[in-house]
């Protein structure tokens, strides 16, 4: 008799695998990691096995996972597409257990000789029928529930890797099984893709979870132009449907031998597939492949050993959803559950703030993480990640750790919303975002204990300050031993200092030292490049030097006073003017005067060069040859301010076809009304 206990947790188990195999193959949204779905799932199997009374067809255990979507056509497969046992120890045990079993099937005896076996990769990805009719592709379909899959041939045609047409010495039917994947570094680049377009604003975009998301995502996309723009890859390791060799088909004998065959005929399959004679030899391989795991270009999650011959498969067969043939030894999850500790923020060297998740140590991927990034604000907004909470890591090779999901149900009440400082952590300088960018970015570049490094070799390029000797190398034994924190103390340097520094002869000691001693005598816009300023290039720092003619005029200008100057526009103004804000980068510019830096001031150029300075404009409607971001442009570049809304302050509107309310405001304000061509006169000062 079963108890009522065991039969609630078994109906329990079913109806959690049931929610999150659609979560997963439907919707391709896990909410939980793999290993915590295998670990549900092994409960079930184990409670199954011990009472086989509670077993029932449509336990999530006897059957395929996935479903058809709706919108996609179905497919029935010729031959079912089945799942693959998992062997669950991770340790070489796995791969002897799978050998142990199988000479116990087949009836071997203990001195008979070792196994022949096939030891591929176990791509992370998702398994596609592709299927050959005379020698043309007529259909690619997904797995499905194993019997009736969905009909993607559009969106697989896109895929450069899988041929489309075989040569003639291919069957007439064939029926080629492999994955389709995304590689680590395409994955990055698409989810580098994604940051940039919803940092631009792009309102349904997201960044992927992992490259099987994305590319599970992308094959099962109803329109074939997204399904263009993810860079798939595809690796062939079996068949279904393959005509008979009285009817054209070839006659395998071996697994290997297929495969083999098949990349003859342009399908591409992994160099890392071997034979492998024994149990000995799959143990090893799996040792292998762990090693290289991170270095791979692509995600796996394991290895699959196959019975070479293909009449042992054959008398080894099936059961229910898996055949007893073939298992897959698995490594370390790549993706686990732990909690956030804090939300710290971090800079770069460049002054770029990151926030980074300090998280409780959790094994991923074969090492402990302890933090993992959250990217930029719009991501860790996006995401939502707060102090306390509890989510889903991921770490694959090398790329940083990542947090790619919350667990909502774990979050405990009153946790609060993680927000960007507005300050530096290391420096106390203003951090900003720019429009139209996704980071945050300290703005104390000359003082930073961050941007340290940056700064000096910036300042000491041959375009800058020309202190030739001062390399990345010293660089790095002057701040890492803290003999430099800020650049007036490279002028303070003595040769006492200097010399104590490890491989740093007399010699060329006295030669960073006369080098320095010759910078001193500069000239403005050199010294304005060398300052660092984010926008502000050499032939910026001229035009500053022109138009101002003297540092302390351009130090204390306003923004309207800055965009004044040809060229430089209401970012790059802002920039040079949030710079000089900062208490402490104007300390460091006194020092080094007080150093003895020096160099000619000029005249400033006449006052208000620009036709627009000091006007207010409003753009409303559609122009006939400017876009409105274009007219905006050239507003601004003419030194006008363009506004959102007319008011009594409101200089001129422009309005294009199909201009509303702003217009009607404008008249009953008597506010002047200009269309494109006035536009361009206005520009022209006219
Ligand atoms: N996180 C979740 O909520 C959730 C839900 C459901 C399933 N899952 C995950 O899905 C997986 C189970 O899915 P499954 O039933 O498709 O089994 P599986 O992915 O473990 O194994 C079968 C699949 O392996 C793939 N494969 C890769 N390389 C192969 C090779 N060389 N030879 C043969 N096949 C190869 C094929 O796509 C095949 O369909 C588990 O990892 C499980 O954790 C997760
Ligand atoms: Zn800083």
């Amino acid at each position: 008799m079963v108890s009522a206990k065991v039969q609630e947790r078994v109906d329990a188990l079913r109806e959690l695998l049931h929610h999150h195999a659609h979560r997963y193959y439907v919707l391709d949204a896990p909410e939980i990691p793999d290993a915590e779905y295998d670990k549900l799932f092994r409960e079930l199997q184990a409670l199954e096995a011990e009472h086989p009374g509670l077993l029932t067809p449509d336990s999530p255990t006897q059957r395929v996972g996935g479903a058809v979507l709706d919108g996609f056509a179905k497919v029935r497969h010729q031959v079912p597409m089945l799942s693959i046992r998992t062997e669950t120890d991770i340790e070489a045990s796995g791969a002897r257990n799978f050998d142990a079993r199988v000479r116990r099937e087949l009836g071997y005896k203990d001195g008979e000789p070792p196994l022949e076996y096939v030891a591929e990769l176990k791509f992370d990805g998702l398994a596609i029928n592709l299927r050959y009719e005379q020698g043309v592709l007529v259909q690619a379909a997904t797995r499905g529930d194993g019997a009736i899959g969905e009909d993607v041939t559009q969106n697989i045609r896109t895929i450069g890797q899988i041929p489309l047409r075989l040569p003639k010495d291919a069957p007439p039917v064939l029926e080629v099984r492999g994955e389709v994947y995304i590689r680590r570094d395409d994955f990055e680049r698409l989810n580098e893709l994604q940051r940039e377009k919803i940092a631009k604003g792009a309102k349904n975009e997201k960044t992927f979870v992992n490259p099987r998301n994305a590319a599970a995502g992308a094959v099962r996309q109803l329109d074939p132009g997204i399904a263009r723009q993810r860079p798939l890859s595809f690796f062939a390791y079996g068949w279904g449907e393959v005509s008979p060799p009285e009817a054209g088909g070839p006659a395998f004998s071996t697994q290997y031998e297929a495969l083999l065959t098949l990349q003859s005929w342009g399908f591409p399959v992994s160099t890392r597939t071997q034979v492998a004679t024994g149990a000995d030899d799959l143990v090893a391989f799996h040792r292998a492949v762990g090693g290289e795991r991170d270095s791979l270009p692509f995600d796996i999650d394991g290895v699959v050993y196959k019975v070479n011959s293909l009449a042992l498969q054959q008398r080894l067969g099936f059961v229910s959803r898996e055949p007893r043939w073939a298992v897959a030894h698995k490594y370390p999850a790549q993706e686990q559950v732990t909690t956030v500790q804090a939300i710290d923020v971090y800079v770069g060297r460049t002054g770029k703030l990151t926030p980074v998740a300090r998280l409780e140590p959790v094994f991923v991927g074969g090492v402990t993480v302890t933090n993992a990034t959250l990217h930029n604000e719009d991501e860790a907004r996006r995401k939502d990640v707060r102090v306390g909470d509890t989510v889903i890591v991921r770490r694959a090779g090398d790329v940083i750790p990542e947090v790619v999901a919350v667990v909502p149900e774990k979050r405990a009440p009153g946790a609060a919303p993680f927000t960007m400082p507005a300050t530096c952590p290391v420096c106390g300088s203003a951090a900003v975002r720019e429009e139209g960018e996704a980071d945050h970015r300290c703005t104390g570049g000359l003082f930073c204990g961050a941007q340290r490094k940056q700064a000096i070799l910036h300042f000491a390029q041959r375009r800058a300050l020309d202190i030739e000797g001062l390399g990345e190398k010293l660089v790095d034994q002057l701040v890492d031993g803290n003999v430099i924190k800020t650049l007036p103390d490279l002028y303070r340097l003595g040769l006492v200092g200097l010399t104590a520094l490890e491989r740093m002869g007399d010699k060329s000691a006295q030669n960073v030292l006369a080098a320095l001693e010759k910078s001193k005598q500069t000239t403005l816009p050199r010294f304005l490049f060398g300052l660092g300023i984010r926008h502000v290039g050499e032939s910026t720092a001229r035009d500053l030097a022109r138009h101002f003619g003297r540092l302390d005029d351009i130090m204390a200008a306003s923004v309207e006073h800055l965009l004044e100057v040809p060229d430089v526009g209401p970012v790059v103004a802002e920039s040079i003017h949030t710079f000089f804000q900062q208490a402490h980068n104007r300390e460091v510019v006194e020092q080094l005067r007080a150093c003895g830096l020096g160099w000619e001031e000029g005249e400033p150029v006449a006052r208000a060069s620009k036709p627009l300075s000091g006007k207010t404009v409003v753009l409303t409607g559609t122009l006939p040859t400017l876009t409105r971001d274009e007219a905006k442009d050239l507003l601004e570049t003419a030194g006008a301010k363009v506004a959102g809304s007319v008011s009594k302050k409101t200089d001129y509107v422009i309005a294009g076809t199909e201009a509303g309310s702003k217009l009607d405001k404008a008249r009953e304000l008597g506010v002047t009304v200009l269309d494109e061509e006035g536009l361009q006169r206005l520009l022209r000062g006219g």
